[in-house]
């Protein structure tokens, strides 16, 4: 919805004056100015400030938009002197309010904020904006990780297929760096994906071989501080979150997928976490989101006795929400994020927000007992032993 529907930002009203309810000393609170006429713009200035609004590269969003209108009214016909709009005049009633807000705010006051504001609002549209697409801003430190932003979709590819993708300790600050910039651009969905044949294979159990100078205690405890990271970025994500699930997935890739909005897999895709034979437990709030998704025992099956799932038994878990035949994977799913990115993205995030605030405190609670949990199992003997015999090739899922 525009405030201005159809019209010029700064229509003008038949509203007339009632109560006000924000005194002038209220005024520097918003941001606006009070002081005394020796600083005030001229009329010149103030003219050429309508003219400039009229030419600005980007719409600055309905609520400046209030706030240059209330500005302009109060500058030309002083304090708000038109009766409120009845419930049914929204648009009008939101206008009015708005100019009524300024109380007294003196006609020169008023004109000088507006000369402010739109100078304010030149300078910012000129400069490049601080929310470039993910695509323009700093890469990741490695080429394992990929982000490139197009169509209004931004993707992060896991791109180590060497390793099947395995997510090494630079991998896991890369992809929380990845997060945060795409939670800010202008993007409206985001994409986290993989490059070859696995989706990912999970932690890169080399990552337990780079004992710190504080040897394994300090391992255990900087690896349960990044893991809680790197979910909390999950759980927080505003934005709509896609996983296209481009082959198998293990592990942690399995476990954050409960965090994911959609996910999408190809036929080929398997989903493993192999917790106990690892000696270790679940992570990415999986104990707690599993057992929702698909039911406590379906969730025991995976989550204690590390039970493969095929894609379609995914799907038909709650999992995943929809199997794609190999062949035509990449460009099925492609052409339906594509249409997707093109709604409303503040309804989108909006409706996110709905969704998972009600969940937030729980899955913040539950990532903070996972990653503890971890921290002590990566201590132990059983955990030692099934990464020994993974690298010295022993052992393969
Ligand atoms: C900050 C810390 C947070 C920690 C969070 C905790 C998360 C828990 C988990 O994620 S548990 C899951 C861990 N993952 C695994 O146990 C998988 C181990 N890998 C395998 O079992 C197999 O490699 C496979 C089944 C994934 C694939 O088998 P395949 O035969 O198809 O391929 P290769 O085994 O030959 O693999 C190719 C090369 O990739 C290396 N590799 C694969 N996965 C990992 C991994 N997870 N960690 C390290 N390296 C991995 C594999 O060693 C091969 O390397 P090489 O070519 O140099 O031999």
């Amino acid at each position: 919805m525009t405030l201005w529907p159809g019209g010029p930002w700064l229509g003008g009203t038949s509203l007339e004056t009632t109560n006000h309810w924000l005194s002038p000393l209220q005024v520097p609170a918003l941001g606006l100015h009070v002081g005394g006429p020796a600083m005030l713009a001229s009329q010149k200035d103030f003219n050429n400030a309508v003219s400039q609004v009229k030419l600005l590269k980007e719409d600055p969003g309905n609520e400046v938009k209030l706030k240059l209108y209330a500005l302009y009214k109060q500058a030309t016909e002083g304090p708000c002197n038109v009766p409120k709009p009845g419930m049914l005049g929204f648009i009008n009633k939101t206008k009015w309010d708005a100019w009524n807000a300024l109380g007294s705010l003196s006609k020169e006051a008023a004109r000088q904020n507006y000369v402010d504001l739109v100078s304010r609002l030149s300078a910012s549209s000129e400069s490049p904006s601080p929310e470039a697409p993910a695509a323009d801003r700093k890469q990741p430190e490695s080429d394992s990780l990929v982000v490139t932003s197009e169509d209004g979709i931004t993707t992060i590819r896991l791109n180590r297929p060497a390793k099947k993708n395995a997510l090494t300790t630079q991998m896991y600050r890369d992809i929380i760096a990845a997060l945060q910039a795409a939670s800010k651009d202008e993007s409206a969905i985001t994409v986290l994906t993989g490059s070859g044949d696995y989706y990912c294979s999970g932690n890169d159990l080399t990552n337990f071989t780079h004992l710190p100078a504080g040897g394994l205690e300090e391992m255990a405890r900087s690896a349960a501080a990044l893991l809680r990271d790197f979910v909390n970025c999950f759980i927080d994500f505003p934005k709509p979150l896609v996983a296209v699930v481009n082959g198998p997935a293990v592990g942690i890739s399995v476990t954050i997928l409960g965090l994911f909005d959609v996910v999408y897999a190809t036929d080929r895709a398997s989903f493993h976490t192999p917790f106990s034979h690892l000696g270790q437990s679940p992570e990415g709030c999986s104990s707690y989101t599993f057992p929702k998704i698909m039911g406590s025992s379906k969730a025991a099956e995976m989550l204690l006795f590390g039970k493969k799932l095929t894609a379609q038994e995914a799907c038909a878990q709650g999992l995943v929400t929809e199997v794609f035949p190999d062949g035509t994977f990449q460009k099925e799913v492609w052409a339906r994020l594509k249409a997707y990115s093109k709604l409303p993205p503040n309804a989108m995030r909006i409706s996110k927000q709905i969704i998972r605030n009600r969940e937030k405190e729980k899955l913040h609670a539950v990532n903070a007992e996972e990653s503890s949990v971890l921290r002590e199992r990566w201590q132990s003997d059983e955990c030692m032993n099934a990464i020994a015999s993974f690298l010295s090739r022993k052992v393969k899922l």
